[in-house]
């Protein structure tokens, strides 16, 4: 175990990459003095070396002894690696040079469930142990990130005025919130990132309807882009969007979304966001979708063969039938579906693990500083607010709104279906949203069959009580 108190910085940081290192500097310019490590150990000199008049604040280490040494007692450890067995690897390293009321805060992107266990493993040690998810790409960690923490509240005690002083502001009010215990935030970062991907995947095929059905050049589309993000859909991603359609190779001049190859990577919180619906039987089926759609980008091989047996899909779609317009509507009802499955996986999994997960808060701290910051998060805190346990298309302001788009979302999907235009995420939240307002749906026939091969009994329409059988038991076959 370590000596007590040697140091003088405030605080810790591990992980210099593209996040820690912007983190490091946003720490840094907000007055709070910083030691910082790196498993390539001579990457700390020359990020010291490169900070500037920041330099003051930054106390560079090339071991971890020294690097505990040289940060204040009680300690507050910031790791910015890559999720899974680094951070079990790096903690293992820290643990034996700590004092047991020094806090580790992992703020990678983590699974949440990697978090619990964690958390649990310092209790079990009469350690402590915080999960943060940080949101704003490189841009947001070096001047005003989102942060979603969980994890001990005197863990938040310790280092939330430094958390709060370094995210994103809306107005002055800061996106940065303690949410509940253990992986609490790094479930709503999860989350976060499964509604970045079908709000991303949304754009993506309203785009190819006018690539494709209308045949508008990149130029044409930066304009609608745009414009739409003076309007209802003014977000983040709508603006950079726009900015990607405009941009132009410098080497080729042509539009860079014409060089850039069709392909979706992704590191995996989508497909964890997806995973989690599904294992707590929540819907998030616009979610999965746009999990499945850049799965899907990634098989070019089969794509090319897929063509060359079937043909290209798509055909020209008639501009007057489907206006930009109605590309719009049908964008503004897609996202709300979306969200209203995000918050209700959030909400789900509060109950699964006790976790007073204040909803509204989360709204409010994704309004700036995180990648699908947007003018609607304002209105979706409002109506969390009036009700947190209300399905979100059900607050009045978004069934309003609902009420005014669901036709345009329809003929959108109807019309990518009749021309191959691919609108999976689209058609999802259709999906959604038409089951989502059927009283009598069709599982009916899903019991009845069930009950048919395997005896699993139904309830009835017309009596309490439920292992009712039907007619069909001694012929089954
Ligand atoms: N990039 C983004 O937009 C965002 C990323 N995140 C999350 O932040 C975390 C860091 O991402 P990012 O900064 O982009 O990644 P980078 O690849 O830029 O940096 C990774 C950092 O982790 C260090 N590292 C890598 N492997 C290990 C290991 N096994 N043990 C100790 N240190 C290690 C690297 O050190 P070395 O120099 O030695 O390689 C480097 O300092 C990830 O969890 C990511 O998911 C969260 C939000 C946004
Ligand atoms: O967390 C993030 C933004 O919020 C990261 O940028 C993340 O890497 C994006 O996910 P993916 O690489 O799977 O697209």
């Amino acid at each position: 175990m370590a000596e007590a108190v040697t140091g003088s910085a405030e605080i810790g940081l591990i992980g210099l990459g593209t996040m820690g290192g912007n983190l490091a500097l946003n720490i840094a310019e907000n007055g709070f003095s910083i030691a910082v490590f790196n498993r390539t150990a001579d990457k700390a000199d020359s990020f010291h070396a490169s900070a500037g008049a920041l330099a003051d604040k930054i106390v560079p280490t090339k071991t971890l002894e020294d690097f505990v040494a040289a940060i204040k007692s009680p300690r507050a450890i910031i790791l910015m690696v890559p999720a899974g067995d680094a951070v079990d690897a790096q903690i293992a390293a820290l643990r034996p040079l700590l004092d047991p009321q020094d806090l580790i805060i992992d703020a990678g992107n983590a699974n949440y469930h990697d978090t619990n266990r964690r958390d649990e493993e310092a209790k079990a040690a009469g350690a402590r142990f915080m999960g943060i998810g940080v949101s704003g790409g490189e841009e947001g960690a070096r001047f005003g990130p989102s942060i979603m923490a969980g994890g001990p509240a005197d863990g938040w005690d310790q280092v939330g005025h430094v958390l709060e002083a370094i995210s994103a502001k809306h107005g002055d009010v800061p996106c940065a919130a303690h949410l509940g215990d253990a992986g609490a935030g790094h479930l709503v970062k999860t989350v976060h990132n499964g509604i970045e991907y079908a709000d991303m995947q949304m754009i993506a095929e309203v785009y190819g309807v006018m690539r494709d059905g209308f045949g508008m050049t990149s130029a044409e589309i930066a304009e609608v882009f745009e414009g739409w993000n003076g309007g209802i859909l003014q977000s983040y991603l709508i603006e950079i969007s726009g900015k990607v359609a405009r941009a132009t190779d410098p080497e080729t001049g042509r539009p860079m979304l014409d060089i850039i190859l069709d392909k979706a990577g992704q590191k995996g919180t989508g497909r964890w966001t997806a995973i989690e619906a599904l294992m707590l039987g929540t819907p998030a089926s616009a979610i999965e979708a746009a999990v499945a759609a850049r799965n899907l980008s990634a098989r070019l091989d089969e794509r090319k063969m897929g063509e060359a047996v079937f043909g290209a899909a798509p055909q020209a779609s008639d501009k007057a039938v489907i206006a930009t317009q109605m590309l719009e509507a049908a964008l503004v009802a897609g996202k709300i579906i979306c969200y209203a499955q995000g918050f209700g996986l959030i909400l789900e999994a509060a109950k699964q693990y006790g976790w007073a997960m204040p909803l509204p808060e989360i709204a409010k701290i994704w309004r700036e500083g995180c990648i699908i910051r947007s003018a609607m998060l304002n209105d979706m805190a409002d109506a969390l607010a009036e009700d947190p346990s209300r399905n979100l298309m059900l607050a009045p302001f978004f069934s309003a709104k609902l009420s005014e788009t669901h036709d345009a979302l329809r003929k959108v999907v109807a019309e990518g279906a009749l021309k191959g235009l691919p609108v999976p995420a689209l058609s999802a939240a259709l999906s959604y949203f038409d089951i989502m307002r059927t009283e009598r749906s069709t599982a009916n026939m899903l019991q009845g069959q069930r009950d048919f091969f395997g005896a699993h009994g139904f309830e009835r329409t017309d009596k309490d009580g439920s292992g009712y059988h039907g007619p069909w038991a001694m012929n089954a076959s």
